[in-house]
């Protein structure tokens, strides 16, 4: 099966194509075909009703199937531009004049098939909003109850959704034949399906209850509720159609934390209550005065409980945590041990006796709190080998990283030379290894640690996988979000720190495999106090390599400017991902500024430099104090090493980097000048008209221009023309001048009725010159109509 894409592009499939060659309005026209293949409606019809009919695909497919002389009435929302054998009108479904508007044309007839392509107009600002799909497709039903002859034909779109079910049993009660089907043109990625639904039963009385959206849908509940996503968007308000649970009517739903501990589905409880209570019993509960007396229950636990709904993802991860921790003390999950014979892991519960449990107890502590040195001392040793990395890459100097308290050779040096050794890490340095620090005991330790934090890990991953979801299903929903992202794998790819060769450095970093080809000994006369205590250390003695000094240079010279130029790019980053107005507005579709909207992709200059537009306050200030010699390159250099320029990513989720993202960033310090600056260049930005309207204000000056020349070419010629007296040139030049201030009367567009001769006809009718439009006649009495009103609404 063909992958079918679902953006931009990929709309423009095959069916896309296909729908504009034979002229169909709208791509939807295939799908009316291959329906009506399966099941030849169409030719059998001589009254059908199209709901939702706009742009009118639909309606140029039936005017074409049906038997000539047919009636086909089309209705949306949006007007339809007029069809050839087709009559419609605008109105919305879901109303009563509506309905008497397709009473009035199709007068007593009944109608053979009545079509639905129904969906909600969602993210206008339309009160049709508020009906789903599948109340639009039960209003439509209403309707074709009310228009259908007795085996009759409806057809109609469904999305799979909850509420599916439910339709189908009420078509089902309705028609002798329902089937549903998706036809080769509906997109495999879309959840729409078509049901036709034939042979309807005209009942004699029909139970209003089967139209009644709140009574069919209340029907079925959902079986399995998604308490994950409960969880993820605790804002987000379902509408309670099925009323509240049977002997619940509160809103506030409260439960015990004991049975948080308890349960094996606590992202169910955290989904569906509001707070986990520490309130005691009446009968007294000693697993709820244990749980209050333990060290873990800190108070931003208690403080999590007492509202579900408003926290956020970090503060569920904790309660999880929490949770875990307790049922461990409480001894509710024994550890996953290996069987030996099965080597399957035997997990679970027990209620053990009192002494036993003690003990277990016991070594459980102790193995936490061995668990936890040990996490610590690896996390240690981790610093140390990022200390060390940068080091080579000259990012710091011994004096920086406390090297001179504890002497250079010291036992507990932060460069560890001895261990280094010991490891034989300077030859590995030497040949451009990095050496890990950490020891066989402790690697030891860390894979025994791993097994004690299996759960743990495994609930991080399901944490993170429901995270994930969260987010495509959000970006799903929000354009902005999706531009964001873009925006961020773009400037993922590119990397601006190094050039050439170093950037294959880069990617060696990420491996923690560091070359030093490119980090080699500076010439000893140029180094300060700092460096050449650095590089007069032992590990440095013996290593050779300080040819092309001048490449190093480049390189440790890129090195240095790395972080400026990253927090300068993210500046800009941050710039033109949350310019307030200009990208809220753009959004909005009003005030957009074009440049910015067709700018090519890649921000540079042809040059090669960066091309950042200073749009933020805190920009601004620093391009003043570089204007003003306030702050030098190098003092931005400078101030591009803080704690947030080298942030470790690796193996953290990407929930927890977004989040750094927005709020651990520094905060730069923002003048009142600088605010004022770009207060004033956004409003200017913003009072900038659109592209076309500008590009129709050139045009507009353009033939002005053009004019203008062509009359000062004429006037100058009969300025030179002797033959002519100068009244006579002083008047013609005065009739040449009235003659081009004249507006050209605007050539009127004459409406040709489709009837007659001119029924059905492609081009330009008989006997009409000029600019026409081809009209049904109905359209021309609507037209004169409400001209009419519109008169005598004036006159009054
Ligand atoms: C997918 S389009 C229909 C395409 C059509 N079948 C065709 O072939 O051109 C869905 C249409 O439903 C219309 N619509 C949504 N809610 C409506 C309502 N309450 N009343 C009338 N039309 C509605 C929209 O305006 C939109 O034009």
């Amino acid at each position: 099966m063909a992958i079918q894409k679902k953006h931009g592009k990929g709309r423009l499939d095959k069916w896309y194509k296909l729908a504009k060659e034979k002229g169909y309005r709208a791509r939807a026209a295939f799908k009316l075909i291959q329906l009506n293949k399966k099941y030849g409606f169409l030719e059998k019809s001589k009254v059908l009703l199209d709901l939702c009919a706009a742009p009118g695909s639909w309606c140029q497919v039936a005017a074409e199937c049906m038997p000539a002389g047919s009636l086909i009435v089309g209705v949306d929302l949006a007007p339809i531009k007029p069809i050839p054998r087709v009559i419609s009108f605008q109105s919305d479904i879901t109303t009563d004049k509506c309905r008497s508007t397709l009473r009035s044309h199709v007068k007593h007839l009944k109608a053979d098939t009545v079509l639905h392509d129904g969906a909600p107009n969602v993210g206008t600002a339309w009160v049709q909003d508020a009906f789903t799909q599948a109340e639009l497709v039960l209003q439509s039903m209403k309707l074709a109850t009310e228009f259908l002859r007795e085996g009759g034909t409806f057809v109609t779109k469904v999305f799979r959704s909850k509420d599916y079910n439910p339709l189908l049993w009420v078509f089902k009660q309705l028609f002798t034949s329902v089937e549903a089907t998706k036809p080769p043109s509906s997109r495999n990625v879309s959840a729409e399906i078509f049901v036709v639904c034939r042979g309807y039963k005209a009942p004699k009385r029909l139970d209003p209850k089967f139209l009644d959206p709140r009574h069919v849908f209340a029907e079925l509940a959902d079986p399995t509720p998604n308490n994950e996503a409960k969880v993820f968007e605790p804002e987000k308000k379902k509408r309670k159609r099925e009323g509240y649970e049977e002997g619940d009517y509160t809103q506030h739903k409260e439960i015990s934390v004991t049975e948080f501990i308890n349960t094996t589905d606590p992202i169910a409880i955290l989904g569906t209550y509001h707070t986990l209570s520490f309130q005691q019993s009446p009968t007294g509960d000693l697993a709820l005065a244990t749980l209050e007396r333990l060290d873990e229950t800190t108070d931003e636990i208690r403080k999590c409980c007492e509202d579900l709904r408003v926290l956020g993802k970090k503060e569920f991860r904790s309660l999880l945590k929490w949770r875990l921790k307790v049922r461990e003390k409480f001894g509710l999950v024994v550890k996953k041990k290996k069987t030996q014979e099965e080597g399957e892991e035997a997990a679970e519960v027990a209620p053990m006796d009192e002494e036993l449990a003690i003990q277990e107890e016991l070594q459980r502590l102790r193995d936490n709190e061995n668990s936890q040195r040990k996490k610590e001392r690896r996390k240690e040793n981790e610093r140390k080998r990022k200390e060390i990395v940068r080091m080579q890459m000259h990012m710091i100097t011994p004096t920086d990283i406390g090297m001179e308290q504890d002497g250079i050779d010291g036992a507990r040096t932060m460069f560890a030379m001895k261990a280094v050794n010991r490891l034989n890490a300077a030859d590995k340095i030497a040949a451009g290894k990095m050496v890990e620090l950490e020891s066989e005991e402790e690697s030891e330790a860390s894979s025994g640690e791993e097994e004690t934090d299996d759960e743990e890990d495994q609930l991080e991953r399901e944490l993170d996988s429901l995270y994930e979801t969260y987010q495509e299903q959000k970006q799903d929903r929000d354009s902005k979000l999706r531009a964001k992202k873009a925006r961020k794998d773009y400037e993922a790819e590119e990397w601006e720190g190094f050039s050439g060769s170093d950037k294959e450095e880069a990617s060696d970093d990420e491996d923690d495999d560091i070359s030093l080809s490119s980090t080699k000994l500076p010439q000893s006369g140029s180094l300060s106090k700092q460096a050449s205590l650095f590089f007069d250390q032992d590990v440095f003695e013996g290593l050779e390599d300080i040819d092309e000094l001048d490449d190093e240079n480049d390189s440790a010279i890129d090195m240095a400017d790395r972080p400026a130029r990253q927090s300068a790019k993210e500046a800009a980053t941050k710039s033109k991902a949350e310019p307030s107005t200009t990208e809220d507005q753009k959004e909005d579709g009003w005030g957009s500024s074009d440049e910015e909207v067709e700018k090519p992709d890649d921000p540079r200059t042809k040059d090669g430099r960066l091309d950042i537009d200073i749009i933020t306050a805190e920009a601004m200030a620093l391009a003043q104090q570089i204007a003003t010699g306030e702050k030098t390159a190098q003092d931005m250099a400078d101030d591009g090493f803080n704690k947030f320029a080298f942030r470790d990513r690796d193996g953290l989720p990407e929930w927890f980097l977004d989040d750094e993202g927005k709020h651990s960033r520094p905060h730069r310090p923002v003048t009142k000048a600088a605010a004022a600056a770009i207060k004033e260049k956004l409003r200017a930005i913003n009072a900038r008209p659109i592209k076309k309207v500008r590009e129709a204000k050139a045009r507009k000056k353009f033939k002005v221009a053009q004019r203008l020349e062509k009359l000062r070419k004429k006037s100058a010629l009969l300025a030179e023309d002797e033959s002519v007296s100068e009244k006579d040139k002083a008047q013609a030049i005065a009739k040449l001048m009235s003659k081009a201030a004249k507006k050209k009367p605007k050539q009127q567009v004459k409406l040709v009725v489709a009837k007659g001769a001119n029924r059905g006809i492609s081009g330009r009718p008989r006997g009409v010159k000029g600019k026409y439009k081809i009209v049904d006649s109905r359209m021309k009495k609507d037209i004169r109509a409400q001209k009419r009103v519109a008169k005598a609404q004036k006159g009054r």
